[in-house]
């Protein structure tokens, strides 16, 4: 078995994004399909994006009046909390399970058009929208070109998600509903690393097959950016650990958020689905 742990270190290459002005740095990973930009939001990109995510998870439509009841008191209790971040995992009502048990102790939310907007500042407006923009572009754009209906929204080709982890929260091996997305899967990292485990299970099509190894895992840091295409979309699993051992330390253990975009398949309208 091939593993990232045993590759030697991530060599850092870098390229320039089409649309966006500033240089990436894409890190090595050890299979073709599998994309990696280290860094690819700034310190304040990350910040803006993490306060307006939880916002939305906070918003009261999205909770409780006794999980809002209970942020209140975390609040209370904890006037050194700088109001920037997560709280701590007891502020937060948090889903024990997904019906399918493929994921553990989580918040989640579909974000729909004119939603990022309802959270932004108004000097937040600008910045939020470029951030987002720079987020949307990882994605191939869609046939034909079309318009988002906001400065801030998910393109109407895509569909986008927040993922609140707990420190003890975890996603299980799965493949995404194959009916509900399309072909593409980006997930933006805010706050806590984690580690991310990719297994084969299936053969890919004859023709389609890009070589790599047959598991093998990834690091994902704040303010990355990966796009897994095929053949990991369809033939291998995903997971993302709750805590695991990289280069010699552990990762995980920590809250993190995860913006999940995924292209619209174009017969059917996408639904719901981890
Ligand atoms: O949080 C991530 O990066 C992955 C999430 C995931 O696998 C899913 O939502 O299906
Ligand atoms: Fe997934």
């Amino acid at each position: 078995m091939q593993t990232a742990r045993n590759a030697p270190k991530l060599r850092l290459l870098t390229r320039s994004c089409h649309r966006c002005s500033s240089t990436l740095r894409t890190a090595q990973t050890p299979h073709p399909a599998l994309t990696v930009y280290s860094n690819y939001l700034s310190a304040a990109e990350q910040s803006l994006l993490l306060k307006s995510s939880l916002r939305l998870l906070d918003s009261p439509s999205r909770t409780t009046s006794a999980g809002r009841k209970r942020r209140r008191e975390w609040v209370k209790a904890n006037p050194e909390w700088d109001g920037r971040g997560f709280m701590a995992d007891e502020a937060y009502a948090w889903e024990e399970g997904h019906f399918d048990g493929v994921i553990k102790q989580y918040r989640e939310m579909l974000v729909r058009d004119g939603m990022w907007e309802k959270v932004a500042a108004g000097d937040e407006k600008a910045g939020l929208a470029e951030a987002l923009e720079k987020v949307y572009s990882l994605l191939p754009p869609s046939e034909p070109p079309s318009q988002p209906s906001s400065s801030s929204s998910p393109p109407p080709h895509l569909i986008m998600h927040l993922l609140h982890l707990s420190s003890r929260g975890a996603i299980y091996p799965h493949v995404d509903n194959l009916e509900a997305f399309g072909r593409t899967i980006v997930g933006i990292s805010l706050g806590g690393e984690r580690i991310m485990r990719f297994k084969q299970v299936s053969e890919p099509r004859e023709g389609t097959a890009k070589d790599g190894p047959s598991e093998f895992e990834v690091l994902l840091e704040a303010g990355s950016a990966y796009v897994q295409a095929e053949p990991l979309r369809t033939h291998y699993t995903h997971e993302v650990l709750e805590k695991g051992e990289w280069e010699g330390r552990t990762v995980g253990g920590t809250q993190r958020l995860s913006i999940m975009l995924r292209d619209r398949l174009p017969t059917k309208p996408g639904h719901m689905q981890v």
